[in-house]
């Protein structure tokens, strides 16, 4: 068979937390309003990166945020808090909104804070995951997970935060062999990630945000 033919069309649903609360981590360098607005700069940043991959069918964003809307994406309501942790939870309902509308559909699981993903750099890990049941990129300091995808005939397994990828590796899903480098690995959780950021090529909302901040 063909690349062409093997190419996996694939719904990806990106978890993004009402920009008011979110990014805590980074409360000792920026003010609340400055932080909401690189949430929701991230978020939108991220989405676009994901709607120009070529393996990228949909997008669909899983949001309490109301200034979380556009026309080139879905966005699936927060779900009511459970026992399990809101950010899993989020995913299984933007997962559940993937397949009810498209039974069957490969699903892909982007964390909303990846603001220097290269449409490139996700096509080249959903090419991998094209190969695998169910797949999970780690981030850049390998503990925690910023994409995990399941083929249409399973049902994702969502989890993230500190210790997932190893919880991934011990449940048997495959780590996607992306480089370190890759821009599907670069999430911003700290001062530092922020920092990073000043050298990185990014998407144009955090591009600006970052200029106003620089100066
Ligand atoms: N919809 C939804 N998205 C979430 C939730 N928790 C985290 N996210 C998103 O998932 C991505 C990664 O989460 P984190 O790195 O923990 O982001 P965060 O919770 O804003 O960061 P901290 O407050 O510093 O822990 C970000 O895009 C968040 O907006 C949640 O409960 N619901
Ligand atoms: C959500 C994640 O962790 P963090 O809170 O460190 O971004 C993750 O990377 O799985």
């Amino acid at each position: 068979m063909t690349s062409i033919e093997r190419a996996v069309p694939w719904v990806v649903v990106v978890p993004v937390k009402v920009a008011t609360e979110g990014k805590s981590r980074l409360a000792g360098v920026l003010d609340e309003r400055v932080r909401a607005a690189l949430v929701r700069a991230m978020a939108l940043d991220t989405v676009d990166a994901a709607l120009a991959a070529s393996h990228v069918r949909r997008v669909l964003v899983v949001t309490a945020d109301p200034a979380l809307s556009g026309s080139s994406f879905g966005v699936v309501p927060e779900p009511a808090r459970t026992s399990r942790p809101p950010l899993d939870a989020a995913v299984l309902a933007g997962v559940a909104a993937a397949r009810a509308a498209a039974p069957g559909v490969a699903v892909a699981a982007l964390l909303g804070d990846l603001p220097a993903l290269q449409p490139a750099d996700l096509d080249a890990a959903l090419a991998l995951a094209a190969t695998v049941p169910r797949g999970f990129v780690a981030d850049a300091e390998g503990t925690g997970t910023t994409l995990l995808t399941a083929l249409g005939a399973v049902d994702p397994v969502p989890h993230f935060g500190t210790g997932s990828a190893a919880a991934h590796a011990a449940a048997g899903h495959v780590r996607l062999d992306v480089p370190l480098a890759s821009s599907v690995r670069r999430d911003v959780d700290l001062p530092a990630d922020l920092e990073a950021l000043e050298a990185t090529r990014v998407g144009r909302r955090t591009a600006a945000l970052l200029a106003r901040l620089l100066g």
